[in-house]
């Protein structure tokens, strides 16, 4: 019998040539969320063209939380999240992920490598793979498609991948190529290939356009199950939905917050609605 075949199956797994061993990989450290916030946000300034897109923004968002994020068309909702993904810089302020990574400094792929995931408002899953790999492809790697999908999972990939597939409610289109998915079904799968990475940070924007009443209420359910586990900041015009899933609500105008609180505070407040009923009229 050879020393290869004494080995266990975690011994085994060390000497996998697709994989890198866990000791050599550089630590991230960990967010400190240790006053209960994860997002700091702080007078954050950007002009285009001495356009100001946002105007001495504050926002904090406390780990674990779902919070909605409105506002008017032009608000500076997209800016926002441009500069919190590392795709936009802004001209002044600080945006720091926990107490200690300072995001200003990073890069959109270590930003993301942080654990902050981002969900555009269209999906973009691969329509000629299938459910399982298109979450296979999304699993943190620095390969390309063909050899992401030829090397082998870990048994906790594996794992991860079935919890994902749970919480999506798509453990029975599994096999089924994504591209053949309803509308709503290929936002789960999009949500899920966020997921597969377990990350901290979710920023969503306008999840439920396009969907069915069912698809939408669906929706609801898995952005609130998600919630605690991670935290969730969800862009989004439907105000229904936005009642439905919010417990706070941070209202956006002319890139500043004009109002935070529940729906039923920010729908009663004074500036909230002479912005509102001013743009009405
Ligand atoms: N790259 C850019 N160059 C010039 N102006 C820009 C750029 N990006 C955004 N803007 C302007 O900044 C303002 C804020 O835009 P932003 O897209 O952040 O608003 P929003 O709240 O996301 O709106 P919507 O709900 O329509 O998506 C808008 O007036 C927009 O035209």
């Amino acid at each position: 019998m050879s020393a290869l075949e004494n080995l266990t199956a975690e011994g085994k797994e060390l000497l996998r040539r697709d994989q890198v061993w866990p000791f050599l990989m550089p630590k991230q450290q960990a967010v400190d969320v240790s006053h209960q916030v994860i997002l700091y946000v702080e007078g954050l300034n950007l002009s285009f063209d001495g356009f100001k897109a946002l105007n001495d923004l504050n926002l904090y968002i406390n780990d674990g939380e779902l919070r909605c994020l409105i506002g008017a068309n032009g608000a500076g909702k997209t800016t926002l999240m441009d500069v919190i993904t590392g795709k936009t810089q802004c001209d002044s302020g600080t945006v720091y992920f926990g107490q200690n990574h300072n995001l200003l400094e990073r890069s959109e792929p270590e930003i993301a490598e942080l654990g902050i995931g981002r969900k555009f408002q269209k999906p973009t899953v691969f329509e000629a793979h299938t459910v399982f790999d298109n979450l296979e492809l999304s699993l943190k790697t620095n390969k390309g498609v063909m050899p992401t999908l030829l090397a082998r999972l870990t048994p906790t990939q594996l794992d991860r991948i079935d919890q994902v597939l749970e919480i999506i409610g798509l453990k029975e289109q599994r096999f089924m190529l994504a591209g053949a998915l309803s509308h709503g079904q290929k936002q789960w799968l999009e949500i899920g290939m966020l997921l597969v990475s377990e990350p901290r940070l979710l920023l969503i924007d306008e999840p439920v356009a396009g969907m069915t009443a069912q698809e939408t209420e669906r929706t609801a359910e898995l952005l609130t199950s998600l919630a605690g586990e991670h935290t969730v900041i969800v862009v989004e015009h439907d105000m229904e939905f936005v009642r439905s899933i919010a417990r706070t609500v941070t209202v956006l105008h002319q890139g500043s917050v004009l109002a935070e609180g529940t729906m039923d505070q920010v729908q009663n407040n004074k500036d909230v609605i002479e912005v509102y009923l001013g743009e009405e009229a």
